[in-house]
């Protein structure tokens, strides 16, 4: 059994005080604290029940448990209740069990029950925002200025959630407790930042770093009347900007731009509870509140002993959180600073690199008007642990380099500040063979896979299996990247290869050819029809010209036309997208995901067809994503991202992808309004009437504020130390054309290699496929009426109207069927017009789009033909189904005979008093053709025939 080392066993004995770890990689963070949890309930004073141990993924916290389990003397079902979980999960707990009246004390007359939803998935809270914002852009002309500043009505939401993870959140009159102190920055910060950056360099030969970065002040932007020029705020003649110039930025009457943001956030907050949901940013917000409001019930939930894991992933507010639930003195948080990564999830790096300095500010704050945390802020011990259990000391010095290595050419690092911070860490591993290497390549994609392959059984990147140092197989090698787009760019080159290789983490869902597929079908049975079928037929294979065509001509298909029948008739967004899916044999977890995403945002909003093909399209410009894993065969190369890998190890690394513009990316401009330290909240653009006419101006002060702040690249260089971190043994870089800085600034040589990969002999790997299935009902295979008829019959019948016309005229019919609609529409006719005159010749009950399931058995297999009748007329005597069709000619007739013969045959059963009569009625004559229906056995032999192929059921 693994035994703590001595520093591990002081932390795991030291159960009094309060305690920050700030370790590095490898050195037994989450071995220590599961020790000290056991160690601590073993000891027979404290029950699981007083001790919080909180993580920040489920996964995580249920890893936890079962190392405590697996070393102390509780288990499984006595730790079960134990609160051994995450922040969110925390919260929840206590609003469920307490805070039905949270809400009114930011004074919204709303409840918190157990009919409240989580929304936890990022693209549905999207949707939900901006039916919000819909609402509230109608509801608040008073703020007119910013609803025309704002393009992205999302970025808004970025804004609240960032404003809620640290804690401000709006009261009906104004801000929670200090919050719109936040809101206001902190200009004695930001003039120190100033002061040093205006200093002049070289010796007073230089102009200063801001003075130099106001050279591009007001380059291709519009300021409104008032800004000053260029010269006037650099000064002229001088190598700083003048005196006064801090205040002159910082100062801004921001009144309207805090009551904007205030009714937007409030106005949010108050429909998520209309709609009775919260998401994990009010979780917490409200489980806040109601710790810092009722005294009583804090003290009833404070715990004795609160251990935090990872701590540098946590955000202000669970500081705070952590601090309200430490009911004694006893607190132990664990992290390491140089793995904080998740600023974009409002992690913030401070709570762990500025403990103390936050511990003291935090518990001032809420201590402000009564006592609410009682921990002692001076007796704060610090542990180190520096024993380090997964990488040679060659990988873990050099990763060490990563976090004093300029990320750009500009960028400027103090090598020596930040190694101050750095507690020198020591490996046990057994061998030191490990190898650093890079390559560099314009084919990037294959000259990693060819790396790849050469490694894969070469005795000089021996790994250690059992203690032996043995060559590394396929899956001893992790690739890792930046960014999500690479991975799967090099998915498909390995697949081509048959190299085996899987791609664990996010994608970006709404750009892959199955989301692709199922909008073009969407968009084909909703008016924007020709986008679709572009790219419907593109996929079967046509060329562009016969595309255009076919487009302009209106000659779809005939399968494909069928198709879209058959799609119309499908229940609900779900019913399309299994057909679709199915159509083109898409059955993996990517497919299952897309019809998961897209039910649950149909769920939880209140979304048209329309709403839905605009929610795929923002999906594709955002590039949102989703987890999909496909789980790696035993023997194969995984690839991630660098965030996805974050508590993994791998023997063998490649870090791929490191190319200028990719690590760190370029690009990527903040929103419209911001909020960050310590500028507090700015607007980019503002609207006004200067110059004579109405326009949207940039703000002059904020662009010239944030030339002032230096570009920070501390994450990146953080992501890069993660990176590396993960490799036991050794390491490879790699890059395509043109490396990044941190590539040549590190110190390993950029080596060539022959981008030519070997094709993979098949047989000798095991790799895993994608193993998942798009839910159907069980049940007899499935076909509908269209099925059975030849698509060459349809060419030219339509005479150029296209598919899209057809259905409007379908739906014209059902709904003068149904009494919603009395006006034949212009634009369809004659059409309409011969519908009208026919259905008003009816005189019985009419029934539009009758579902009709017919069962049959074809040598010995159930099957099943259904489909949409588009309507029955009954009277007392007789019954008549009819099938409209807009073509212009009677060419497909025969065919047509087919389908409306399974109609037939199935009313003929339920009506057994009565004649049963078919008919097609060509819409664009009015002429009525009746039809002779094919006995059962025809339609069986059809079946048969070739070409039948099932649809999903
Ligand atoms: N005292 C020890 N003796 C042997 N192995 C140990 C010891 N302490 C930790 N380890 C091993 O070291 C590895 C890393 O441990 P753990 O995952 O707890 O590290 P960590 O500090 O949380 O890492 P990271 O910060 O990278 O997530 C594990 O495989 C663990 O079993």
């Amino acid at each position: 059994m693994t035994e703590p080392n001595g520093q591990q066993r002081r932390l795991i004995e030291s159960t009094e005080g309060v305690h920050l770890v700030d370790a590095g990689p490898g050195t037994g963070k989450t071995f220590t604290i599961t020790r000290r949890y056991a160690n601590l309930v073993d000891g027979g004073d404290v029950e699981p029940d007083d001790v919080l141990l909180v993580t920040f993924t489920n996964n995580a916290a249920t890893e936890m448990r079962d190392r405590i389990v697996a070393h102390s003397d509780y288990g499984v079902r006595e730790l079960r209740d134990a609160p051994i979980g995450t922040f969110h999960g925390l919260c929840h707990d206590v609003l469920l069990e307490h805070g039905v009246h949270a809400p009114t004390l930011l004074g919204i007359d709303d409840r918190i029950t157990r009919a409240t939803r989580l929304v936890d998935d990022e693209t549905v809270e999207r949707e939900l925002f901006r039916e919000f914002y819909g609402r509230f852009a109608d509801d608040h002309p008073e703020h007119e200025p910013f609803l025309r500043v704002v393009e992205e009505p999302t970025e808004l939401l970025g804004l609240v959630n960032q404003l809620a993870a640290k804690g401000v959140f709006p009261t009906e009159e104004g801000w929670y407790r200090n919050g719109e102190r936040h809101l206001d920055g902190d200009f004695e910060a930001f003039a120190e930042t100033f002061e040093a950056g205006n200093r002049p360099r070289n010796g007073g030969g230089k102009q200063s770093r801001i003075r130099e970065r106001l050279g591009s002040y007001g380059r291709g932007k519009c300021y409104r009347a008032d800004a000053p020029s260029r010269a006037e705020l650099r000064g002229e003649g001088t190598k700083r900007v003048p005196d006064g110039t801090a205040e002159l930025l910082f100062e801004d009457d921001r009144e309207a731009l805090k009551s904007f943001v205030h009714d937007v956030y409030r106005g949010y907050l108050a429909f998520a509870l209309r709609r009775n949901y919260l998401t994990f940013g009010f979780l917490q917000l409200f489980a806040f509140v109601l710790l810092c409001e009722d005294h009583d019930l804090r003290e009833e939930l404070a715990f004795e002993h609160v251990m935090v894991d990872e701590f540098q992933d946590s955000s202000e507010i669970q500081f705070k959180l952590a601090l309200l639930l430490a009911g004694t003195d006893n607190l132990c948080v664990v992290g390491d600073w140089k793995q904080s990564i998740y600023s974009f999830q409002y992690a913030a790096v401070e709570n762990v690199a500025e403990f103390e300095a936050r511990l003291e500010r935090f518990a001032a704050e809420l201590n402000d008007d009564r006592e609410r945390v009682g921990l002692p802020i001076d007796g704060v011990s610090r542990l180190e642990l520096v024993e380090n259990y997964r990488s040679t000391q060659a990988i873990i010095d050099f990763a060490e380099r990563a976090l004093v290595t300029p990320a750009t050419g500009g960028d400027e690092v103090d090598p020596a500040a930040v190694r101050d911070r750095i507690v020198p860490l020591e490996s046990n591993a057994a061998f030191g063979n490990s190898r650093i290497e890079a390559i560099s390549h314009e084919d990037e994609h294959e000259a990693v896979l060819a790396k790849v392959q050469s490694i894969v059984g070469d005795e000089a990147y021996a790994i250690e299996r059992d203690g032996e140092l043995v060559a590394p197989g396929y899956g001893d090698v992790a690739v890792l990247t930046r960014t999500r787009d690479y991975g799967r760019e090099l998915l498909e080159v390995a697949r081509e290869y048959d190299l085996p290789m899987a791609y664990e983490g996010g994608v970006e869902l709404f750009r892959t050819d199955q989301a692709k597929l199922l909008l073009a079908w969407l968009r084909i049975l909703e008016s924007d029809a020709d986008r679709g079928w572009a790219v419907v037929l593109e996929e079967a294979g046509y060329s562009f010209e016969e595309v255009r065509h076919v487009l302009e001509e209106g000659t779809y298909p005939g399968n494909m036309r069928a198709f879209r029948t058959e799609l119309a008739g499908a229940n609900g967004v779900g019913g399309v997208a299994r057909r679709v899916f199915s159509r083109y044999g898409y059955d993996g977890g990517v497919a299952a995901t897309v019809l998961d995403a897209v039910e649950s945002v149909r769920a939880a909003t209140t979304m048209t067809r329309g709403d839905l093909i605009r929610f795929l399209e923002r999906g594709v410009e955002s590039g949102a994503t989703r987890e999909v894993s496909a789980g790696a065969g035993a023997d194969s190369v995984t690839v991630r991202t660098i965030h996805a890998t974050k508590g993994l190890e791998h023997p063998i690394v490649v870090l791929a992808n490191m190319n200028a513009n990719r690590f760190p990316p370029g690009g990527g401009g903040a929103g419209t309004i911001t909020f960050e330290d310590p500028l507090g909240l700015r607007a980019r653009r503002v609207y006004a009437e200067d110059h004579g006419h109405p326009h949207v101006y940039h703000d002059w002060r904020t662009d010239a504020l944030r030339r002032c702040l230096p570009t920070e690249y501390d994450e990146e260089r953080r992501l890069l130390y993660v990176a590396l971190t993960r490799a036991e043994r050794h390491l490879v870089f790699a890059a395509g054309g043109e490396p990044n800085a941190f590539l040549e600034e590190l110190p390993v040589d950029i080596g060539t290699v022959e981008p030519t990969v070997r094709r993979a002999d098949a047989g000798g790997t095991e790799q895993a496929t994608l193993g998942f299935s798009v839910p159907t009902p069980e049940g007899p295979v499935g076909y509908t009426p269209h099925t059975l008829m030849r698509e060459e019959a349809f060419s030219g019948t339509a005479d150029g109207r296209g598919a899209a016309y057809g259905t409007d005229v379908h739906e014209f019919a059902e709904r003068y069927a149904l009494g919603e609609t009395d006006d034949p529409p212009a634009r369809l006719e004659p059409d309409a017009g011969h519908v009208v005159d026919l259905l008003d010749s009816l005189g019985g009950e009419l029934r539009p789009e009758e579902e009709i399931v017919l069962p049959l058995e074809v040598d010995g297999e159930r099957v099943v033909l259904s489909g949409l009748a588009d309507l029955v007329h009954v009277r007392p005597g007789t019954v008549e189904v009819v099938d409209f069709k807009t073509d212009t000619t009677r060419r497909a007739h025969g065919e047509y005979r087919k389908q409306v013969s399974v109609y037939h045959r199935v009313l003929d059963e339920w009506f057994t008093d009565r004649t049963v009569d078919a008919h097609v009625h060509y819409t664009y004559d009015g002429d009525l053709v009746p039809v002779d229906p094919l006995p059962v056995t025809d339609l069986v032999d059809l079946l048969r025939e070739e070409g039948a192929t099932p649809t999903a059921p």
